[in-house]
């Protein structure tokens, strides 16, 4: 028999789970208000339908800023959760292993001016890596670096560690800077994953993950392909994961304590979430791509509040668990794109009749300054990446009250916005300029 991704021969196992025939219930916590909202909610649920055959899976939500993530059929779409028995899954929590959020709250309140000017000169956004290893300096690191010799997935993987460490990557990860709705603490933000380094380990993780596939469940398709939780690979994979979380946290709060350093301010809170990973529960393992834990002990670290970013003109909500058991115990990790970044791209070039050059520096000027009013927003590259603007997102009110409607998170504090960073125009929405 050949695997229907790879066309390799894989012998047929005894133990073959079959796909299931039918589609398993789940929990909907989305609601379409607009033709836009219409069509996803219809692309999101054919996705699970088609994921739900997949033989370890045991149960399965979709929040309300749930969104396809790829056209492959079956491709478990950014909002979604989904709970496996024995079976870890690389293509559940995909590349950006770790995709998380921090929050440190200061002693002063700086100018906000002063406080984004700092944090634009200790970190990093855009690709690529930093030229000054920051090993040295950080003890915590180092000896995190020092475990990946014995680990199967992070062998090797030393020089990513170091070199994309105090780096934020691109697209949607940002440096946001608020302050609390109800006593005005002033607040630092972070959003991104594990970088290079995690997505190394998610490369080697799916490729360990088809080979067992291939022999003990050949129909299913590479993407929905899954470790053993059980096995000797299992183990390092769940190992690779939580070395992968550890180097995630220290990245975000070594940017901030080089901010606090650099500010002269003390810091008096942290916390910080994962919204794209695996959590072990009850036997289970919960895969979350781009979904908040709201259950106790999801993590370590767990304070029992979590942060959900809107978009960069709206509050960072804080929350506390609510555990709620059709939501599988999670929330939503953010209000989720309303249109793809062409797609959002487009409708600006219709509204502005812009030609095949697209864009003027004009339009793009007027559009920045119409949806970020009263804030100071600042790009890493130096030009705006309009396809990450609030219009990009679905509303940002509407995600907040169906949190509170169907009870998944019970929010208890806003970060309202001051200002951000993100890396900016990378150049990808140049076509048609
Ligand atoms: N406060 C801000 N929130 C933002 C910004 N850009 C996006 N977002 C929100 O974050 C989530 C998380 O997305 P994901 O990459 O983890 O899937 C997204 O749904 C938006 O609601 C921003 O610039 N500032
Ligand atoms: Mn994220």
């Amino acid at each position: 028999m050949s695997h229907p991704s790879t066309g390799k021969f894989a012998p047929q196992a005894a133990d073959q789970p079959p796909l299931r025939t039918n589609t398993l219930p789940f929990g909907q916590f989305i609601e379409p208000e607009t033709d836009d909202e219409i069509i996803n909610v219809h692309a999101v649920i054919q996705h699970m339908d088609v994921l739900l055959r997949v033989p370890t899976i045991s149960k399965a939500a979709v929040m309300p800023d749930a969104c396809p993530s790829g056209s492959t059929p079956g491709t478990i779409p950014v909002g979604g959760v989904v709970a496996t028995k024995d079976a870890i899954h690389p293509g559940f929590h995909s590349a950006d292993i770790c995709c998380s959020m921090a929050v440190t709250f200061f002693k002063r309140n700086d100018a906000v001016a002063d406080m984004l000017d700092a944090s634009v000169a200790s970190t990093h956004f855009g690709p690529g890596k930093r030229s000054v290893s920051e090993v040295g300096k950080n003890k915590e690191l180092a000896q995190l670096i020092d475990k990946f010799e014995k680990n199967f997935f992070l062998k090797g993987l030393e020089a990513h560690a170091e070199q994309h460490f105090m780096t934020q990557g691109d697209g949607n990860h940002f440096l946001y800077i608020g302050e609390t709705e109800s006593d005005h603490r002033r607040a630092l933000v972070t959003h991104h994953g594990s970088r290079g380094l995690g997505a190394q380990v998610y490369k080697r993780g799916l490729a360990a993950a088809q080979k067992h596939t291939a022999i003990h469940a050949p129909k299913v398709p590479m993407h929905n392909s899954w470790i053993d939780a059980n096995s000797d690979v299992g183990a390092q994979y769940w190992e690779a994961l939580q070395l992968v979380r550890e180097w995630t946290k220290l990245n975000h709060f070594a940017i901030h304590r080089k901010i606090a350093l650099r500010l002269g301010n003390a810091i008096t809170d942290q916390f910080w979430n994962e919204h794209n990973f695996v959590f072990l529960r009850d036997g289970l393992f919960y895969h979350g791509k781009g979904a908040t834990p709201s259950f106790s002990g999801f993590s370590p670290d767990d304070t029992g509040l979590t942060l959900i970013p809107l978009n960069m003109a709206q509050p960072i909500l804080i929350a506390s668990h609510a555990d709620r058991a059709d939501a599988l115990g999670f929330a939503p990790h953010g209000a989720g794109r309303n249109l793809s970044r062409t797609a959002h791209l487009r409708r600006l070039m219709e509204e502005f009749k812009a030609d095949a050059r697209g864009l003027s520096p004009n339009n793009i000027a007027e559009i920045v300054a119409r949806e970020t009013k009263g804030l100071d927003i600042r790009f890493f590259t130096g030009k705006p990446d309009i396809s990450e603007l609030p219009s990009a997102y679905k509303n940002a009110e509407q995600v907040a009250s169906q949190i509170e409607k169907h009870k998944l998170a019970h929010i208890s504090e806003r970060i309202m916005p001051l200002g951000s960073i993100m890396a900016g125009d990378m150049n990808w929405n140049r076509a048609g300029r």
